[in-house]
């Protein structure tokens, strides 16, 4: 049997506070498996970035395990079985886009002809050809941030980990790029765990969706999305994703997720049309 991509069991995490704990995470389980895509969804400081650091080894668990394609966090973060895109870019300042693009690939020993290659591909697909030679401090926050997708993409990792990547882009380029990673991951098959503060989002690129409580952090609901992406995922059209965009199941999934978010019954089941009208626009 395949290991999971991202197994973890039981897990609880307690920070210490002046004076107080906070239980950011309680007896969390999730299963992600090879090339599934699964968004964390969730109120403000429920523990979704804490999961994400804890998958990926940047911190450890006060109770339960983690385990990434069957072995324990910190030898998966040592044998580079993941990328990582996180809200803050974190560039290496001293290094052009270009070499920052390039870092994962030079420390896999991969040689200076094909990291090249490589780069210049990513730079196309996130917008920056023109911008390779510049330094971070010359790029706008949301540039910056496409360097940082870049760089995570570029040893095509098996598994991906994001923390709201996309967050500070303007709505068209968020919509390119979310296209472009349906794209990248159906054809490297790469799994990915994904926190995002948008429901169409969330909807939009995931196989599960999994809803978390306020604090402390637990599994609410575990969404399955059942959508055809192939379109996009195939020749990573902008318009193929602007239809799946405006179908009827996307915005009965919206509603279905948004339902769970605020804890309310849903009335709306995937490939309900009656649920329409009544989701039109929204972020979480
Ligand atoms: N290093 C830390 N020390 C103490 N408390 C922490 C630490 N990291 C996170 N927390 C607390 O754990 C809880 C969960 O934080 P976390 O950043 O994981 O939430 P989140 O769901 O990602 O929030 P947001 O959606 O606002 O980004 C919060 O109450 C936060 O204050």
């Amino acid at each position: 049997m395949t290991a999971a991509a991202v197994r973890v069991t039981g897990v609880t995490r307690v920070f210490a506070g002046a004076g107080r704990e906070v239980v950011a995470l309680e007896d969390v389980d999730l299963t992600v498996a090879p090339g599934e895509f699964v968004s964390l969804i969730g109120p403000s400081g429920c523990g979704k970035s804490t999961l994400l650091r804890l998958i990926a080894d940047l911190d450890a668990p006060s109770a339960g395990t983690v385990e990434v394609f069957g072995r324990p966090a910190r030898e998966a973060r040592l044998s580079r079985d993941y990328g990582i895109a996180f809200q803050q870019a974190g560039l290496l300042p001293w290094r052009t886009v270009r070499a920052n693009i390039e870092l994962p690939l030079a420390l896999a020993g991969v040689g200076r002809g094909a990291r090249r290659e490589r780069a210049d591909h990513l730079l196309d697909l996130v917008g920056l050809a023109d911008f390779a030679g510049q330094f971070p401090d010359q790029l706008s926050g949301g540039m910056q941030q496409r360097v940082a997708i870049a760089r995570a993409l570029a040893d095509e990792p098996s598994l991906l980990l994001m923390d709201e990547p996309f967050g500070a882009l303007d709505e068209m380029t968020r919509e390119h790029l979310q296209t472009q990673l349906l794209r990248i991951c159906a054809e490297n098959r790469a799994a990915v765990v994904f926190v995002t503060h948008s429901i169409p989002e969330a909807v939009f690129l995931s196989d599960r969706v999994v809803v978390m409580s306020a604090r402390p952090g637990r599994v609410r609901e575990d969404i399955a999305v059942r959508l055809d992406r192939s379109a996009v995922a195939g020749a990573g059209l902008d318009s193929a994703s602007d239809d799946l965009r405006a179908d009827a199941g996307f915005f009965a999934h919206v509603a279905r997720v948004r339902a769970a978010l605020h804890g309310t019954p849903s009335l709306a089941v995937a490939g309900d049309t009656v649920a329409e009208d009544a989701v039109r626009g929204g972020a979480a």
